[in-house]
């Protein structure tokens, strides 16, 4: 809760603002002089204690007050690390690893051995963390990197040292003397783990960003802030013993009031936090805000507590009308369910009734089809003997035309036209025979007979010409070949047998007409079974001379023809 940061109001936080309002004198600049100075005077104290404890190691010696660059290069190797390790933890570093390049001091980004590098660092590295030591990183030896990670480091060894030649007994206290007295901070360690801790607050002055969390750090160990431990000597540094009294009490005057101001806000921040609990319906008593803080929270808590059961049972009672709602949707989801299911029963008859009624109607269906499929075998069968017996009857009807004679004659004879003397020399005409009278020769009448397959006299119809010839017409669609043609003298009716009258009509039309309706119809009739293609020709043979009577373009075409024959 937001609130709960308001009751964090800290005595240290509330003097260091007091503090920080006198000391604006203070400047950024002199904080970092003393920062350079303090770093100074702990690499001095380290390059000391290193020189005392190892001496010379390999000709590489610390200056007594080396500059940051020289402790750096100094114990790049880390030859100096690990004999002073060593000195004080025999074995610690089981094998320290030195070249004939030691006797130099190597520049920055000179190659040192990589081997060297590795391991003597590495092995130094290794063993102080073994022993719980703060540790640095292997960068920081190089130029960019943090001396004070290696000091810290060193100066943690020391106070190692100095607690071993104690006997390892007790606590072990670190940093009186590894400090310069001027940064006023204690460096206490109780056991291994808080190495970590007191480093991070030996770098305060090396991270400014750093110093909230350092400072809250020692309000919880009850030890005075760095920050206020430099704010209060900046202030009284230079000041006049007798004007030290008259600036405390400014100064403690000023933090009770700055105290008096903090603690009035958060008991407004307390109402406030209270009134708007009672705005939102909460069942908040009636809360008399007492001057005390904790007592304030304490009644806070038991509000809280009740507002939780009150909420609870609101829950409760809410969770129970869910419950019943939901009983009764589900009641009316089972009638409907139950209505579906009858439903669906029904359908499920009125399905099988249906499908009964299908299967019933397939089973007569099957049956009539059975039934057709019989009778359309046997009208196959039927089919197939009436083509035989049709054959059959044309074979036979051909062979009575052949019987009767493949060449036929008949004669006609003409009646006489209006305005003829009617004066005939036929005698007499039979079926088959004619009797022709023959002038008086030698005073004597002479008669002939002449037999021909018919005779048809003066009073024969169009039609009786054409029957006696028609079975022949029909043979031309069995495939034989049927030629009919008139001869007689000229006037004597060949071109009223064969065509007609001038103006034709059904009584008088001619053999041709009638034989080309003939064929069309019996075509017409097997178009199921044949395909006819029909052409005519029409011929005249006059004075030995062939002529091709269907022109109708006015020229009088001779044999040899030629002409398309079209379907
Ligand atoms: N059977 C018949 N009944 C009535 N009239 C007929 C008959 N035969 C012929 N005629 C008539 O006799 C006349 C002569 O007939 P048609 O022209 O047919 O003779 P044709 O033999 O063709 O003569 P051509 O050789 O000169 O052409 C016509 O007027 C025709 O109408």
């Amino acid at each position: 809760m937001a609130s709960e940061g308001f009751f964090s109001i800290s005595v240290a936080s509330v003097l260091e603002d007091v503090l920080k309002e006198h000391g604006k004198r203070l400047s950024d600049m002199d904080l970092a002089s003393r920062k350079a100075e303090e770093a100074a005077a702990r690499r001095y104290e380290v390059a000391r204690w290193l020189r005392k404890t190892v001496g010379v190691v390999g000709a590489k010696d610390l200056p007594e007050e080396p500059s940051e660059d020289e402790f750096r290069l100094g114990l790049r190797s880390g030859l100096i690390l690990c004999n002073a390790l060593n000195k004080i933890q025999p074995a610690a570093v089981p094998k320290i690893v030195a070249s004939s390049g030691d006797s130099v001091v190597m520049p920055d980004g000179a190659p040192l051995s990589a081997y060297q590098y590795f391991e003597n660092v590495r092995n130094f590295l290794v063993a102080v963390q073994d022993i719980g030591l703060p540790t640095f990183e292997v960068s920081d030896l190089e130029q960019g990197g943090k001396s004070s990670r290696i000091v810290n480091c060193v100066l943690a060894l020391k106070s190692y040292s100095e607690w071993r030649q104690m006997g390892s007994g007790g606590s072990w206290k670190f940093g009186g003397n590894a400090r310069p007295s001027i940064s006023g901070k204690a460096f206490m360690r109780k056991n291994f783990d808080p190495f970590s801790n007191s480093l991070a607050r030996s770098q305060f002055m090396d991270d400014r960003e750093s110093s909230e969390q350092n400072l809250n750090q020692v309000e919880s160990s009850e030890m005075p802030s760095p920050s206020l431990n430099v704010l209060v000597h900046a202030i009284l540094s230079d000041k006049k013993p007798e004007e030290v009294p008259a600036l405390v009490e400014s100064m403690l005057s000023k933090f009770m009031k700055e105290f008096g101001r903090r603690i009035a806000s958060q008991n407004e921040l307390v109402k406030t936090a209270i009134k708007g609990l009672q705005d939102d319906g909460k069942s908040f008593s009636k809360m008399k805000i007492p001057a005390d803080p904790s007592s304030a929270i304490s009644e806070f808590k038991k509000e809280k507590e009740v507002v939780k059961c009150t909420r609870l049972k609101e829950n409760f009672h809410n969770n129970m009308k869910h419950e019943e709602a939901s009983k009764e949707q589900l009641l009316k989801q089972y009638s409907i369910i139950d209505r579906q299911q009858r439903d669906i029963q029904l359908l499920r008859r009125d399905l099988q009734t249906a499908r009964a009624g299908m299967e019933f109607m397939q089973m007569k269906y099957l049956e009539e089809i059975h039934v057709v499929g019989k009778h359309m075998h046997s009208l196959a069968n039927a089919a197939s003997g009436y083509h035989k017996v049709l054959a059959e009857n044309r074979k036979l009807y051909n062979q009575v035309q052949d019987l009767k004679g493949s060449i036929r004659v008949y004669c006609r004879v003409r009646p006489f036209l209006p305005g003829q003397i009617r004066s005939s020399n036929v005698g007499c005409i039979d079926d088959e025979n004619i009797t022709i009278i023959t002038p008086a020769k030698y005073g004597k009448e002479g008669q002939r007979t002449f037999t021909f397959n018919k005779v048809f006299g003066p009073a024969a119809s169009q039609e009786e010409v054409f029957s006696d010839t028609q079975p022949l017409i029909r043979s031309v669609l069995d495939g034989y070949n049927v030629c009919i043609f008139a001869y007689g003298q000229t006037g004597s009716g060949k071109t009223y047998t064969m065509s007609g009258a001038k103006v034709v009509n059904t009584q008088n039309m001619g053999v041709n007409y009638r034989a080309l309706s003939d064929l069309f119809n019996l075509a017409e009739k097997r178009r199921g079974t044949f395909t006819y293609n029909i052409a005519v020709q029409m011929i005249e043979i006059y004075n030995e001379q062939v002529r091709d009577l269907l022109v109708c373009d006015g020229l009088n075409r001779r044999y040899p023809f030629s002409w398309p024959i079209h379907g």
